[in-house]
């Protein structure tokens, strides 16, 4: 039998996420001490059951041990503390080292047993990693949230317009999926979707933030009256404990190339909280690779490499370490923006799918390549982008990061190769591309093209997380080569220069224009010369 009651076992059960612990005790408990370690006999150290009665100090856990029949006094006080040895037994006790006691706390119930273990592995800062922390590295998580504890950068993907525009469209479009249901944001940020969602009619939202941003995000819920619409809750996904199961999971997950910052595997660890049916905001994602030609692209890395090989460099030789600095730059993935007409063959897609992918088919995403080459010349690579489908019951809505589509903040991605390949129209470049997940919350890529029927081949692999930011604002260039008319005739023809023989003519028959008239011989200075 538990004495614990429902909300401190909920309390306990999310330790994890719950700070400071709340006070908890476990009644029916039978306290044996070890009378003889070789024959691993046991002596009752009271009589009858026992009630523990832990409650929580800075040290750590504060423990008293009251009998079942007289709770009137004390008969033990124990510490758990950070040193304290203890260990499961069986499916029911503890052994556990107090002060000069060796105890085995027998529980009046499994349930028991597995919440005094997660009181004892939260003073001992012994409880299970969650999936969040295995798979990360501490530095990199601090980072990672310190990022988007800033309001500048919540703010920077908040105005990203067509972002922004096209989740409460795609939210706002499906009201149905939302009109009094239970909503879950998976990294609320500002908590600008879950506010969508109750726009839409939902009744209740929960939107779970791990950064410092929950706690603005819990002012806006506030000065916006929502609070009693949207809960938000401090915290990793991984972490944290919900009420309740939800009817639809909204959230922005998307990093460089789709991947980058592993958090479509938080997106897809949220399912757990999610109902049958339920929906997922996003529903897929759609990685793009097709491989460019953009030979400025290539010899502006290959130049910025060769600082490293000049033999005088203030009188030094930087020789040795050209090797290195071509192979640091090239490990860059490029981040910019550029006009599809680079790219030498129709785009291989490779489709993630939010509703039924498992989180570990995201550790190592291997992505067969095969392009029928549409234009004959270099080959420098890879470029990425991707796209997301919100599938609602009314509609569906695409938010596309192509370079066909407005511009974004997620620009697109490009992977040079540091051996360029020719290839000619007709033929068919095949490979792969590997994304290998590691604990900095990005991806290894590999990239690995070889020209079919012929022994030709190149390869790379890269950084994700060290991405270089190219993009300048700049509008994008037609590539080279494209025109296959006059560019300065296209131009003459598309301005209205009839328009503009007309009016001289008229200021030849004598009539004023915009007061220029009469007595001025302007003609020649209005006409073009053909
Ligand atoms: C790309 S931002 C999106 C913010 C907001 N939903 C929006 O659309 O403007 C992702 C947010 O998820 C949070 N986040 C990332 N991983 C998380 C995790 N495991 N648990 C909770 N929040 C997480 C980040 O701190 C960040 O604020």
């Amino acid at each position: 039998m538990s004495s614990l009651r429902p909300e401190e076992a909920r309390k306990l059960a999310t330790a994890a996420s719950v700070s400071p612990l709340s006070n908890c005790q476990f009644c029916g408990v039978v306290i044996s001490s070890i009378a003889d370690e070789q024959k691993l006999e046991f002596t009752n150290k009271y009589k009858g059951s026992c009630t523990l009665l832990c409650s929580y100090d800075s040290q750590g856990v504060v423990l008293r041990v009251v009998s079942d029949d007289d709770r009137s006094h004390v008969l033990k006080e124990y510490m758990i503390a950070a040193d304290t040895d203890a260990a499961q037994m069986g499916r029911r006790s503890y052994a556990v080292s107090l002060d000069a006691d060796n105890l085995v706390l027998r529980f009046a119930s499994e349930q028991d047993q597995q919440l005094f273990r997660k009181v004892v592995e939260n003073v001992k800062h012994l409880r299970p990693k969650s999936v969040f922390s295995q798979r990360t590295e501490e530095s990199s998580a601090s980072q990672y949230f310190q990022f988007y504890g800033y309001l500048s950068q919540q703010q920077n993907m908040m105005q990203d317009y067509v972002r922004t525009s096209t989740y409460q469209r795609a939210i706002l479009g499906n009201a149905v999926d939302f009109q009094d249901k239970i909503v879950l944001d998976v990294g609320a940020g500002s908590g600008i979707l879950s506010f969508f969602a109750v726009q839409a009619g939902a009744a209740k939202v929960y939107a779970i933030e791990a950064s410092n941003m929950a706690q603005y995000a819990q002012q806006l819920v506030e000065s916006n009256n929502v609070q009693h619409k949207i809960s938000v809750i401090p915290g990793k996904i991984e972490e944290i404990e919900l009420p309740e199961k939800v009817d639809v999971i909204i959230s922005e997950p998307m990093g460089y190339m789709l991947y980058n910052e592993r958090m479509l595997e938080t997106y897809l660890h949220a399912r757990k909280w999610l109902k049958p049916q339920g929906k997922m905001y996003p529903t897929h994602g759609d990685l793009h690779i097709a491989p460019f030609s953009d030979e400025s692209l290539y010899s502006e890395q290959y130049n910025k490499a060769n600082f490293w090989y000049q033999s005088a460099f203030h009188g030094v030789d930087l020789t040795t370490l050209h090797k290195e600095g071509m192979k640091e730059y090239f490990r860059q993935p490029i981040v910019d923006t550029f006009d599809i007409r680079i790219c030498m063959a129709k785009s291989v897609r490779h489709v993630c799918d939010f509703l039924n992918d498992k989180e570990d088919d995201l550790h190592l995403i291997s992505i067969p390549l095969e392009f029928h080459i549409l234009q004959t010349g270099i080959c420098h690579g890879l470029a990425f982008w991707f796209d997301v489908e919100f599938s609602g019951s009314s509609q569906n809505v695409w938010l596309s990061t192509s370079p066909t589509a407005p511009l974004t903040h997620w620009y697109q991605v490009r992977c040079l190769l540091p051996m360029p390949i020719f290839i000619k129209q007709g033929q068919t470049l095949t490979g792969r591309v590997l994304l290998e997940a590691n604990r900095r919350q990005s991806y290894d890529v590999t990239i690995d093209l070889h020209i079919e029927g012929t022994l030709i081949s190149s390869s790379n692999t890269l950084d994700l997380k060290n991405p270089y930011f190219r993009y300048t604002g700049a509008p994008v260039q037609a590539p080279p080569g494209t025109s296959t008319q006059s560019p300065s005739e296209q131009y003459w023809t598309q301005v209205d220069t009839q328009g503009s023989r007309n009016s001289s003519s008229m200021l030849n028959g004598g009539i004023s224009v915009n007061g220029i008239g009469e007595g001025m011989d302007i003609t020649h200075g209005l006409m073009h010369p053909h």
